[in-house]
């Protein structure tokens, strides 16, 4: 176990994460990183460096064979798991819509219990629709009839209207045109400034200029390395 103090301040703490193979072999190992209210944080690294091991152990997706996980300072209970998953979103690259309308699926997550007292969340969510350049009349379309870079939107916007205190984002932008990769990183980027409960992201991207745009942090793989972003001049 680690034996730096554990940062108090943080809302999820990875400490000295390692990940191995089934025949043991080190895929990622002393990775950490404490993630903060109102943190943005940018992960970039070369291809197979482990940057989505690290992200599906941050999500709690996977086990991890080395290391510790703290939520608000806490090593995370089994019951805890459904608040957990509630506050620590992850959008994977390809996310699956359910059948149904896009507002089917903004609410989706909001009928689950312990997502039961935000639904009055869903009304910012449809706000942010203007980013995206579509009418309201957009929430009634198919999910099925929708392109890609729709998916991947209505996707993020499902994962917002949970309210999330940490969004981890692994290369949700890898499959869009330069267009709607701008309108994605604007809804985060308004999302960010309207949340009144100081949200924060862990974003994977393979785009630097990307990393330096929406983040103040960026993580380098496979060292684990942090360092700020620079302010432009
Ligand atoms: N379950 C597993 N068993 C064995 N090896 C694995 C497993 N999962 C991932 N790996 C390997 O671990 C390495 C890191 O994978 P990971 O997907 O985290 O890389 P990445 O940095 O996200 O890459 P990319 O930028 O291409 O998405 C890769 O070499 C991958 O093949």
């Amino acid at each position: 176990m680690s034996e730096e103090p554990i940062d108090p301040d943080s809302i999820l703490e990875a400490r000295q994460i390692g990940r191995q193979t089934a025949a043991g072999q080190w895929l990622i190992r002393d990775i950490s990183l404490a993630v903060h209210p109102g943190d943005r944080i940018a992960i970039v690294g070369p291809t197979g460096s482990g940057k989505t091991l690290f992200l599906r152990s941050l999500a709690m997706l996977d086990d991890i064979q080395e290391g510790e996980l703290l939520f608000h300072g806490n090593p995370l209970k089994d019951k805890e798991l459904p608040e957990f998953r509630s506050q620590v979103v992850y959008l994977q690259q390809r996310p699956v819509l359910i059948e149904g309308t896009v507002e089917d699926n903004l609410k989706f997550a909001l009928q689950f219990q312990v997502n039961q007292h935000k639904s009055h969340d869903i009304a910012a969510v449809i706000s942010l629709l203007s980013t995206f350049d579509r009418p309201e009349s957009f929430l009634q379309r198919q999910s099925s009839a929708l392109s890609g870079g729709e998916g991947q939107i209505v996707a993020l916007l499902r994962a917002l209207s949970l309210s999330p205190q940490i969004l981890l984002l692994d290369e949700p932008t890898s499959g869009l045109d330069p267009g709607t990769t701008k309108q994605f990183e604007a809804i985060i980027l308004k999302w960010l400034s309207t949340s009144d409960q100081s949200p924060a992201f862990v974003w994977i991207t393979h785009d630097h200029s990307q990393a330096d745009h929406v983040a103040r942090q960026i993580m380098t793989f496979p060292e684990g390395t942090i360092s700020p972003v620079q302010e432009s001049p």
